[in-house]
């Protein structure tokens, strides 16, 4: 087969991942497409590409398609910089007035549902806005923003209340967040299972490259902002790429609440590549 096609997220949120793999400082056997997680988490599907950064809700929807990479996740525990609801009015009152929703998200749209429903108890007017336009697009009174765009929005200091969802979730779960976990299709992993676990190997690779690292990501990812190496350096520390058990636990808590408030249809059967030789790990959510 040619190359298989691996999916980032492009955000400086897969910097430290990614960077170590896009400069050839680690070498990865296969081809790099990096786009939003909602186009990621539908070229997925439609088997475009054979791994990938999916949103954690998303994998939630199709797990029955997908093997999920293990030690490996976009997560946070408490603050996360990078998933925000901005608003000009604290969030208790925002009953009925209009709330903009990311178009290219999945897990955050959701995490907001959960907490508006179980933790605000307030119930806005949820729109979804168009692919392509500014996050203040149609004049909200709040907006949820993710990636360099929520920390753009975030910085521009237009909106006096700001919240942020990984904190919000930590308030109310006491777990971390995970928004994106790593799948391969089952058929690859099936067919090509040293392929995969070379594409596995580089991650974890360029991850700790990324680490050993801290001054060029922050420098790279800077520029790419365009803001101060310090912001960066700070908004890195906040993210955590690890799938340990407390992630586990707090990815089956984020489903067991999803499918609780009617946000996800059925409980979710996780399951873990366990590579080449071992068997896969399943887990299954209340
Ligand atoms: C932490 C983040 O998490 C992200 C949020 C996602 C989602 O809401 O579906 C998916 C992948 C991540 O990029 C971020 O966007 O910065």
């Amino acid at each position: 087969m040619e190359w298989p096609r691996l999916g980032r997220v492009s955000y400086l949120n897969c910097l430290p991942l990614f960077y170590a793999l896009e400069t050839g400082q680690v070498k990865v056997p296969a081809k790099i497409i990096a786009d939003h997680p909602a186009v990621l988490n539908k070229a997925f599907r439609q088997g475009e590409l054979e791994v990938t950064a999916v949103s954690s809700l998303a994998y939630g929807k199709f797990a029955e398609e997908a093997l999920v990479l293990p030690g490996l996740s976009i997560s946070c525990y408490g603050k996360v910089g990078s998933v925000v609801l901005v608003s000009r009015v604290p969030v208790a009152e925002l009953g009925g007035r209009p709330l903009s929703l990311t178009p290219y998200s999945a897990t955050s749209v959701v995490l907001l549902r959960i907490l508006l429903q179980r933790f605000y108890h307030v119930a806005p007017d949820l729109f979804i806005r168009p692919a392509g336009t500014p996050p203040d697009w149609g004049q909200p009174e709040a907006l949820l923003a993710i990636g360099d765009e929520a920390l753009q929005v975030v910085r521009a200091g237009r909106y006096p209340f700001v919240y942020d969802l990984g904190e919000e979730w930590r308030q109310l779960t006491g777990k971390p967040m995970v928004f994106a976990l790593w799948v391969a299709r089952r058929d690859f992993a099936a067919a090509y299972p040293e392929e995969l676990a070379g594409i596995w190997q580089a991650l974890q690779a360029a991850r700790a490259w990324g680490k050993r690292h801290p001054g060029t990501l922050a420098a790279v990812g800077a520029q790419m902002l365009g803001v101060e190496p310090e912001f960066i350096e700070d908004y890195f520390t906040l993210l955590n790429y690890d799938l340990d058990w407390p992630h586990l636990e707090g990815l089956l808590t984020f489903y067991r609440l999803a499918h609780a408030e009617g946000l996800l249809l059925h409980p979710v059967a996780l399951e873990i590549w366990g590579g080449e030789d071992e068997g896969n790990y399943r887990l299954q959510s209340a």
